[in-house]
């Protein structure tokens, strides 16, 4: 019998309705294989919470180290209520993972707190190409973490509009305040 695990996202309790959000992906373009498929999971985990395909904008980029700028500047314009960040970055045999790795979780972190607009974190730092295909549902016994991203990402964006309201509330409070 295989061994049994613990680990893994519980799904919550409540349903979140992902309706009224509008949400960006931005994802990079290295190791498309195992990138492809964790999109394509994103998108259909946010599809059945009800986000809307016209409200869900995709922007690729080449590599994860250039997620975080994006990232930032896309969520300056203000038309987004949440972010998922992807990408896949797999150890070889120079330290530029572990840079990479390490700049752009701290700089994806710093975003969403800058902005505050939540930013999930969908980069995946394998030590082997069979951990990314696992990771991606592309092997037996996978699991595509991109639905799981997506779940995040509503849930987040949900108690972030219940926490400071929606952008309109927010205007007029801001012009209540003047
Ligand atoms: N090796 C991986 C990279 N490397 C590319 C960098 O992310 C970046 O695009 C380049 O250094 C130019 O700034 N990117 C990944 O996403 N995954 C990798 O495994
Ligand atoms: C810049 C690169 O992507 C490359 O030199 C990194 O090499 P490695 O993945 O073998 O560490």
């Amino acid at each position: 019998m295989a061994d049994a695990t613990i680990k893994g996202l519980t799904a919550s309790t409540e349903q979140f309705d992902g309706s009224d959000l509008r949400v960006l992906i931005v994802h990079a373009r290295w190791n498309w294989t195992v990138i492809e498929p964790l999109v394509q999971g994103a998108v259909k985990s946010l599809a059945s919470q009800g986000v809307k395909e016209s409200k869900t904008a995709i922007m690729s980029v080449s590599g994860s180290f250039e997620l975080p700028s994006t990232v930032q500047i896309a969520l300056s314009t203000g038309r987004y209520d949440v972010a998922i960040a992807i990408g896949v970055l797999i150890k070889g045999s120079t330290m530029h993972f572990e840079y990479i790795a390490e700049a752009t979780t701290q700089a994806l972190m710093r975003v969403q707190l800058d902005a505050r607009i939540p930013v999930i974190f969908g980069v995946l730092t394998c030590l082997t190409e069979e951990q990314a295909q696992a990771r991606a549902g592309l092997t037996p016994g996978g699991h595509n973490h991109g639905l799981d991203w997506g779940l995040a990402a509503v849930e987040q964006a949900v108690k972030a509009t219940r926490i400071v309201g929606t952008r309109s509330q927010q205007a007029g409070a801001a012009t209540r305040a003047i």
